[in-house]
């Protein structure tokens, strides 16, 4: 993506040295050009099930914030797709900027959105925890969903009333209902790639699923995002912004997409 459009990520402390992983093939995030992923009618449509009592509670953890499930059985699951086996629902999060004119981690045709939703799933078929499932390169699976500026999402504002209790960083309430498929837009369209976590330890074990179709939040839902703080309590405050990582490079890589 052209120079013009490129956010200030770099002022970030987190990523202020370019954070690459040495002898990296398959990073994430990256530029979708849309003319460039190809149509494979062999995919399957992503198949979701959720159960909203598996939900635990919100916290701080000083990059974003997360809500966490009970992954301890497949009772918030995904399956189908590009997916060989089923994944377990284990958190979801989101990335955002400081202004509206950035904030998202992947692009669409250099386009970047105001903020982005990760759902993260763990492959509990072939690994016995979450945290051998990072180490795998089939490990993970995250659907990706756009954030744009619109309409209020009621949804997303059982979540926005929350927040000032998780404002500092490791902070964490119960959070005991929530359907996350409220978060995710009607149309089955999406693209899929191989790639990384975008935060360390940045392994690169994640099948992205990216929906073509983003979400719409108000500019009060959003501004609730940016009130939260990258800080500890006591701690100079520094506010929760620009939690994404810069773009990386596609190398050797196609996307594919579910639709024509
Ligand atoms: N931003 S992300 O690639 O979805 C991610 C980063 C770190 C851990 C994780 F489970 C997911
Ligand atoms: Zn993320």
């Amino acid at each position: 993506c052209s120079r013009k459009n490129t956010r200030n990520a770099a002022l970030h402390p987190l990523w202020q040295s370019p954070l690459t992983i040495p002898g990296g093939t398959r990073q994430s995030p990256i530029n979708i050009q849309w003319r460039d992923s190809v149509y494979d009618p062999f995919l399957k449509p992503l198949k979701i099930s959720y159960d909203p009592t598996t939900c635990l509670h919100i916290w701080n953890n000083g990059y974003s914030f997360l809500v966490e499930f009970d992954d301890s059985a497949d009772r918030s699951i995904i399956i189908g797709g590009p997916l060989e086996n089923q994944y377990r629902l284990k958190q979801f999060h989101f990335h955002w900027g400081a202004v509206n004119d950035w904030g998202s981690e992947h692009t669409v045709d250099c386009k970047f959105y105001p903020a982005e939703l990760h759902l993260v799933h763990w492959n509990a078929v072939e690994y016995p925890s979450f945290e051998e499932a990072v180490m795998e390169g089939n490990g993970l699976a995250v659907i990706g969903v756009f954030l744009k500026l619109g309409a209020r999402h009621e949804g997303l504002q059982t979540l926005v009333d929350a927040l000032p209790a998780v404002r500092h960083k490791d902070t964490v309430i119960e959070f005991d209902v929530f359907d996350p498929s409220c978060l995710l837009p009607s149309c089955p369209d999406y693209w899929t790639y191989a790639g990384s976590l975008t935060t360390p330890p940045l392994t690169e074990s994640v099948t992205w699923i990216i929906k073509k179709k983003p979400i719409e939040v108000d500019e009060d839902q959003l501004e609730a995002f940016r009130t939260l703080l990258f800080t500890s309590h006591g701690e100079e405050e520094r506010r929760m912004v620009d939690n994404f990582r810069p773009l990386q490079p596609l190398m050797d890589r196609t996307v594919r997409s579910s639709f024509r």
